[in-house]
């Protein structure tokens, strides 16, 4: 198999640049919760702050799209969700396989969203010849071996990898072959494809580190804040000994009476 890059150019052929790309899904649910309210119109400080985004970014990622909205009335909001759909290639059904039925790959095929945005779940496969034929999400689990015939039946050209990490490159090699040219992967492992081949890696365990890492430093800040507090307010005789040391906070919380060195 060709080892080759996971990603395409930051920019898009038809001009619009990936990171716009990425928050297009930010706006159309937004807006799809807007239009569900059946509210008109919104303006580009409402939207952007539904979406998470900065406004004047937002207005920069629109105009991409050649929407300028009307000043003093904003965006028209059926209007927008039509052209984020049509941009996102949402206008059209996209069947969708799902590769290794277990805990992960079942969630997924239950879940109802994807249909609802327009993905069909066309197929579920696994190489488990004891799961072969049994209904997950009322859809019948098909072998492994049908891979190839499955995704070109089908017309499927993305594939969903929730396989363990060993299998999931030479999963991602038969989908490949067989004609599959985006790959949503679950499977905690970095996959080559050849060019035109596009990857999505989501890894949940990563947004939960770089949580992780916030919290650290939440909490990092707030021992320097209460240590700044502590250098400022004169020592009183239950916090600084008569030692004169400034009162720190140990690492239990505590005031030691002398820093150690
Ligand atoms: N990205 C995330 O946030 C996230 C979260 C949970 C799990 N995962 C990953 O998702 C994957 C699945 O996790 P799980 O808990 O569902 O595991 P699981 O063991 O319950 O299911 C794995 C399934 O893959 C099948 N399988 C194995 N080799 C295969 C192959 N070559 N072709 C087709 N099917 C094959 C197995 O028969 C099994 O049904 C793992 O790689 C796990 O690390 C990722």
């Amino acid at each position: 198999m060709a080892t080759g890059r996971t990603h395409r150019p930051a920019t898009r052929s038809r001009g619009i640049p990936e990171a716009t790309v990425a928050r297009l899904p930010l706006y159309l649910r937004a807006l799809t919760a807007l239009s569900e309210r059946s509210v008109p119109t919104v303006s580009s400080e409402e939207l952007a702050a539904a979406a998470g985004v900065n406004s004047a970014k937002l207005r920069k990622d629109f105009s991409y799209l050649g929407s300028y909205g009307t000043r003093g009335v904003g965006y028209d909001v059926e209007y927008l969700v039509y052209q984020i759909s049509r941009e996102l290639g949402l206008t059209q059904d996209w069947p969708v396989v799902i590769v290794g039925i277990g805990n992960l790959g079942a969630a997924l095929a239950n879940y109802g969203g994807f249909a609802s945005r327009g993905f069909r779940v066309a197929a579920l496969i696994d190489a488990d010849p004891t799961m072969a034929g049994k209904p997950v999400a009322g859809i019948p689990v098909q072998h492994t071996d049908e891979l190839e015939k499955i995704i070109s039946d089908n017309g499927v050209s993305i594939g969903v990898i929730a396989t363990p990490a060993g299998a999931a490159q030479q999963v991602c090699e038969r989908l490949v072959a067989a004609g599959v040219t985006s790959i949503l992967n679950f499977a905690p492992t970095v996959l080559s494809v050849p060019d035109g081949v596009d990857v999505r890696k989501v890894d949940l365990s990563i947004e939960l580190q770089i949580l992780a890492f916030h919290e650290q430093r939440k909490a990092g800040e707030e021992t320097d804040a209460e240590a700044d507090v502590e250098t400022v307010v004169p020592p009183v005789a239950t916090r600084a000994p008569a030692t004169g040391a400034a009162g720190r906070k140990g690492p239990d919380g505590d005031v030691p009476a002398v820093m150690p060195a």
